[in-house]
């Protein structure tokens, strides 16, 4: 087979350089096992910024720079938008529904078509208010039981994602959903984002043989019932309340009131509505509550960075009101400070992973060249964020964290690299939920920054206690769970919460 490969390739091109590759495995001992952007980007700094490694079966292309990864996942969209064959998350985990996982075509265009049709950025009036609400209760939560602030914040993103998606008001405490999507995405996580993961897939027997054993394992058929459940479940609670005349408006009510113009027959609409709601809701909740984690870490850590922050907010916001999404464009240096927590999350826990360090692998579709090297068909390439982030030349001291470089004259300096156009994935595949993940990240850092102050808590011989800075290695990386002290920064604190959660009623048009 491998020798019918190389005939058929068309270019007489080399390939890219990589690392020294032995006889049949190729490099199969030299795939770094952990924090294998920092390799690559060793590698990348080496020899080449694209560097190609192989093994029998499998290319994997990993390009380090912002100008290889806009040359090809970006200009060449077209070729470099498939994913890679996972039969551990198709058949393991039941989720070959899943948008993330789909290849470029047909399914994958009408779930990615009507995701944007229904959530487009300029459509923030339809999110905005649930936003809001959801921002406000969990303020509440931080008032009165600050300790489990992890919690709160992973809730409040559940129930956000679960209202914008289907509708569905979440319960107070332990909601099965929320409970369900935890569940799955902790299975996920790890499988996801690593690239070995795709290395069963490079020899067809193998793949044959996971799927084989897939079937046959009780540990796999417990996962791909979740996995059914997660997609099934909370639409047939959409759609009961549409049918008994409760539901609030979301992506499912707005999709089905349309089906009539879809093309196709109603069970494939259908299906696409499940699929898009499913995957709104799966992807939509930990990488928003992981950003989150990771910069109340960095505002713990950087006391200084806290307090100009706050100075900031009660100039412009000032102590009789919370911050609304309106705000950003007044506050540069909050907008700063997102900024490089996103690129920092990426560098300064430098032993730690970022939400998406490598974003999603992608796939090549057909044979390609580039800068004098032939990239082979089906190819894994991978965009390495990490190594973009770390680059000198647009962030000098990459290794401090220091929001000011990204201000100029006390405005947002347009000249300096934005890590977060590097943070949400590359090409047709990036991010579709971006706009919504910026805009809870923004309203939640400026709402909690505005009401509290963020201190590292004092055990009992009063030494202060240090977060561990570990991280949980997985797609959606977040920093495992630490402790601080969140408290009211005034008197006003819980009043000013109230009187918003009265005025927001549910964020859905009715009151609380
Ligand atoms: C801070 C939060 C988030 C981060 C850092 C993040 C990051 C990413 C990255 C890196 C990718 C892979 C892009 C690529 O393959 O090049 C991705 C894909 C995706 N994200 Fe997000 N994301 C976040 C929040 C969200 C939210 C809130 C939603 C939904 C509302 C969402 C929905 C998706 C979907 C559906 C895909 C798959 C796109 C496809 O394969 O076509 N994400 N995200």
């Amino acid at each position: 087979l491998l020798l019918r490969d190389r005939l058929k390739q068309k270019s007489k091109l080399p390939l890219p350089p990589g690392p020294k590759k032995y006889p049949f495995i190729g490099n199969m001992l030299s795939i770094p096992q952990t924090l294998e952007w920092e390799t690559y980007a060793r590698w990348g700094r080496e020899c080449s910024d694209i560097i190609y490694l192989e093994g029998p079966g499998l290319s994997l292309i990993v390009l380090n720079s912002v100008k290889s990864v806009t040359d090809l996942l970006g200009e060449r969209s077209a070729i470099y938008s498939s994913r890679p064959r996972a039969t551990m998350v198709n058949e393991f985990m039941g989720l070959s529904w899943l948008m993330s996982s789909l290849p470029y075509g047909k399914l994958w265009m009408e779930r990615r078509r009507i995701f944007h049709q229904r959530f487009h950025p300029s459509d923030s009036a339809v999110y905005r208010p649930r936003q809001l609400a959801h921002v406000h209760k969990m303020l509440l939560q931080l008032v009165e039981t600050p300790q489990e602030f992890m919690d709160h914040i992973k809730y409040m993103n559940g129930g956000l994602t679960l209202s914008l998606a289907y509708g569905i008001r979440v319960l107070p405490k332990n909601d099965p959903f929320i409970t369900l999507s935890e569940r799955v995405s902790e299975s996920l996580q790890s499988l996801l984002g690593n690239p070995r993961t795709f290395l069963a897939d490079s020899i067809p027997l193998f793949s044959y043989i996971l799927e084989y054993l897939a079937g046959a394992n009780r540990m796999a058929t417990e996962r791909r019932l979740l996995a059914a459940r997660l997609r099934d479940a909370p639409f047939a609670a959409a759609q009961k309340d549409i049918a008994d005349g409760v539901a609030t408006p979301s992506f499912v009510s707005r999709c089905l009131e349309n089906l009539v113009e879809w093309e196709g027959d109603d069970k494939s609409g259908y299906e696409i509505i499940k699929d898009t709601a499913g995957v709104f809701f799966l992807a939509g909740s930990g990488s928003t509550s992981a950003a989150l984690y990771t910069i109340i870490l960095a505002l713990l850590q950087f006391s200084d960075v806290q307090a100009k922050a706050q100075k900031e907010l009660d100039e412009v916001v000032g102590r009789d009101r919370l911050p609304d999404l309106c705000d950003e464009a007044s506050l540069p240096y909050l907008s700063a400070v997102i900024k490089e927590a996103f690129r920092q999350e990426q560098f300064f826990f430098s032993h730690a992973l970022p939400v998406a360090p490598i974003a999603l692998p992608h796939s090549l579709t057909r044979e390609d060249e580039y800068e004098g090297y032939r990239i082979p068909a089906h190819s894994i390439v991978i965009g390495n964020a990490w190594a973009m982030l770390h680059n000198e030349a647009d962030y000098p001291n990459p290794e401090l964290f220091r929001p000011e470089r990204f201000l100029k004259g006390g405005k947002l300096d347009n000249d300096v690299r934005d890590p977060i156009a590097l943070s949400f994935g590359f090409g047709r595949r990036a991010c579709p939920g971006s706009h919504i993940a910026l805009s809870t990240v923004w309203l939640t850092t400026a709402s909690i920054l505005s009401a509290f102050t963020i201190t590292k808590p004092v055990d009992n011989d009063g030494k202060v206690i240090e977060p561990s800075m570990e991280y949980l290695s997985a797609v959606t990386s977040q920093p495992l769970p630490f402790k601080c002290d969140i408290s009211p920064r005034h008197p006003g604190v819980k009043g000013l919460i109230r009187a918003a959660i009265d005025s927001d009623g549910d964020g859905e048009g009715m009151p609380t």
